[in-house]
């Protein structure tokens, strides 16, 4: 029997507009603690409505009908609003996609990267600061000092991402999402930044839901996988195996159309027409049988 609960367990996960239509189709999915997990799927897939569901922070149009989500085996259900917020404070913690607009243009780094380690967590401030300047040193900036007073127009992206990656681990949570954290940095730049995530996650032992839909960050960061396809799970596995033996057409053909994974002479291939008529049709099985079980 294994007695460690999941970090993140999320069981059944539905969640409908008000034209009915589902955005996530009952997905599941577990992330071991420490281990990074990788949520992959195209554009509109619903990688980002899963983090939010998470978070608590859906868009008002769209309501989570159904599933249960557990942090370290703590169905967040049965708790008030202001248990939640305070477990999930604590608990997790979020890299963004756009550290730009995650960050207060007006205010300086250093009170922002300490706000969560004052407020949620209640630290003293003396004891914040610290602890920000030991994660800025984790994270390979030479001068600290500089960076904590600095407005974050007067960093670069790179130095803007390593910094909320520095807050993202500083209170070690148990589970950080990763939201397509390298997708708005240049690519040298994305490198050195996954290698970091990738470092910080070891050293730390946090587990991290890592939203990607570029397989081949996959391969290089995670230990587990689930492909997502219109709000629907398509398939899941361990990243060795995914690779290895994939299952599924779609899977295969995000494989054929990723180009390391490719011959470089031969030419990348789009999802073709029959994997997409697949894909469809098992859309509209796993609403049929949604419909019939709600009446
Ligand atoms: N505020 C909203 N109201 C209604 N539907 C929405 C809203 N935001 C997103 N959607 C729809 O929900 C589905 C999932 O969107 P989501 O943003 O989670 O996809 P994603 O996989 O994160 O895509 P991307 O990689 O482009 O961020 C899409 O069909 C999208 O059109």
């Amino acid at each position: 029997m294994n007695a460690r609960p999941s970090c993140l367990s999320i069981s059944g996960l539905t969640a409908i507009l008000p034209n009915g239509s589902r955005v996530l189709r009952s997905v599941s999915l577990d992330v071991k603690p420490g281990e990074v997990h990788a949520l992959v799927g195209e554009s509109g897939a619903g990688k980002s409505m899963i983090g939010k569901a998470l978070l608590g922070v859906l868009p008002p149009s769209v309501r989570q009908v159904e599933g249960s989500i557990a942090l370290e085996g703590t169905e967040l259900e049965t708790l008030g609003a202001a248990a939640r917020r305070r477990l999930i404070g604590a608990r997790t913690a979020l890299i963004p996609q756009d550290p730009l607009t995650a960050l207060n243009p007006s205010r300086r780094i250093g009170p922002q990267m300490s706000d969560r380690l004052t407020h949620i967590l209640g630290w003293p401030a003396e004891r914040a600061r610290n602890r920000i300047r030991e994660m800025l040193a984790e994270v390979h900036i030479r001068e600290p000092d500089r960076v904590i007073a600095a407005y974050p127009h007067e960093l670069s992206g790179g130095m803007r991402q390593r910094v909320l990656i520095a807050a993202a681990f500083a209170a070690e949570p148990r589970l950080i999402v990763a939201d397509e954290p390298t997708t708005a940095l240049d690519v040298t730049v994305q490198k050195q930044i996954l290698r970091l995530i990738a470092d910080l996650q070891r050293q730390h032992g946090t587990a991290i839901l890592f939203v990607t839909h570029d397989l081949g960050v996959v391969a290089k960061i995670s230990q587990s996988v689930t492909v997502l396809y219109a709000g629907m799970v398509v398939e899941r596995a361990p990243t060795p195996a995914l690779f290895a033996t994939p299952q599924h057409a779609y899977t295969r053909a995000l494989m054929a159309a990723t180009p390391r994974y490719t011959d470089p002479a031969s030419s990348l291939q789009p999802v073709g027409s029959a994997v997409l008529a697949e894909l469809a049709l098992e859309v509209q099985n796993a609403d049929n049988e949604w419909k019939r079980a709600h009446g």
